[in-house]
């Protein structure tokens, strides 16, 4: 396979990449019914080492809460899979893909006695919004299309059927010449990226919305706020931005598991701060990259080593 990997751990057995199938009247294709993970490995010196294992495994099981799905492993079961699924492609640093389904035994809404299938799958990934973006930022449209409120559907979990807003926001800002798009929720106000939680730097302030306004808890939003406070800074992590805060911020980043932490420069056209990365940005992504490649020997507790 392109990607030089060439095993998924499925349903209890690591099966060749070509081999890892599921049936077309899976409940999870029709209806959405998946739950899912992103979790990224880093090459340390002490060897790969998974970020937050712990939190994205706990998310992983709460996402399939809400559809009465019961992952049928353990999660011990899992850790040991995903490191098996590493150590047998000698992977160092990569991405982790945990997704878990109602697979097939009967068609209708009602997911009744569909099985629930897991799969994982790792490779390796860059830089999610392109080699530059971390240094030079990328230019975001806002979106004509609403996050869904979390009084609707579930934002708070990795539902796979939910991204379709995610790929109508992401899609349209990339039709339009952008790289990605800001969702507004539906009272209008900032509510994150597609694939990434949002922060906004004022007057050397930190803010960012809290899950009141239909964002996805992100496990980097948590590790950011983090590192922003033990770097003396404040940060709202429960604000409502507006529509307009976003043309006067000084600074704009996304936060994710992919994007890692990625600056904004422009935003419908509009210059932010000075139309590059700013320095509190800078500060915070400098931070995370030392903590995440354990230059500094920081949170040891979230390091889990393969
Ligand atoms: C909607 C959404 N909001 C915020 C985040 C950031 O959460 P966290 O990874 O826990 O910091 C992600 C992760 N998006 C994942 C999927 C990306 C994809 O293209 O698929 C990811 O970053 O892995 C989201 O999908």
């Amino acid at each position: 396979d392109e990607m030089d990997v060439d095993t998924i751990w499925m349903d209890g057995e690591f099966v060749d990449w070509d081999d890892a199938q599921i049936h077309v009247l899976s409940h999870g294709l029709h209806y959405g019914s998946g739950v899912f993970e992103g979790v990224r490995c880093y090459a340390t010196d002490e060897g790969p080492a998974i970020f937050r294992w712990d939190e994205h495994l706990e998310r992983f099981y709460a996402s399939g809460k809400p559809y009465d799905m019961d992952i049928p492993f353990e999660k011990e079961e899992l850790t040991e899979a995903t490191m098996e699924l590493i150590r047998r492609q000698d992977l160092t640093s990569c991405y982790i893909r945990p997704v878990a389904f109602y697979g097939y035994d009967s068609l209708g809404v009602s997911p009744k006695d569909n099985p629930v299938q897991v799969a994982i799958a790792a490779w390796p990934w860059g830089a999610y919004l392109g080699d530059e973006a971390l240094e030079k930022g990328v230019d975001v449209m806002v979106s004509s299309w609403r996050k869904h409120a979390s009084s609707q559907i579930p934002t708070n979990a990795k539902t796979t059927g939910l991204y379709v807003n995610s790929l109508l926001a992401g899609e349209e800002a990339r039709r339009n010449g952008y790289t990605e798009a800001i969702v507004l929720n539906k009272e209008g106000n900032v509510a994150e990226g597609p694939g990434e939680n949002i922060f906004l730097v004022k007057d050397g302030d930190i803010y960012t919305p809290g899950l009141s306004e239909s964002i996805l808890d992100g496990i980097t939003r948590d590790t950011v706020i983090e590192l922003a406070r033990e770097r003396g800074y404040t940060v709202n992590d429960n604000a409502t931005i507006s529509r307009g805060e976003l043309n006067t911020a000084d600074e704009l980043f996304f936060t994710g598991t992919a994007a890692e932490v990625t600056p904004i420069r422009k935003v419908d056209n509009v210059v932010i701060g000075d139309g590059s990365r700013g320095p509190v940005t800078e500060e915070l992504q400098q931070a995370f990259f030392d903590l995440v490649e354990r230059r500094s020997d920081d949170h040891e507790e979230w390091f889990t080593y393969v």
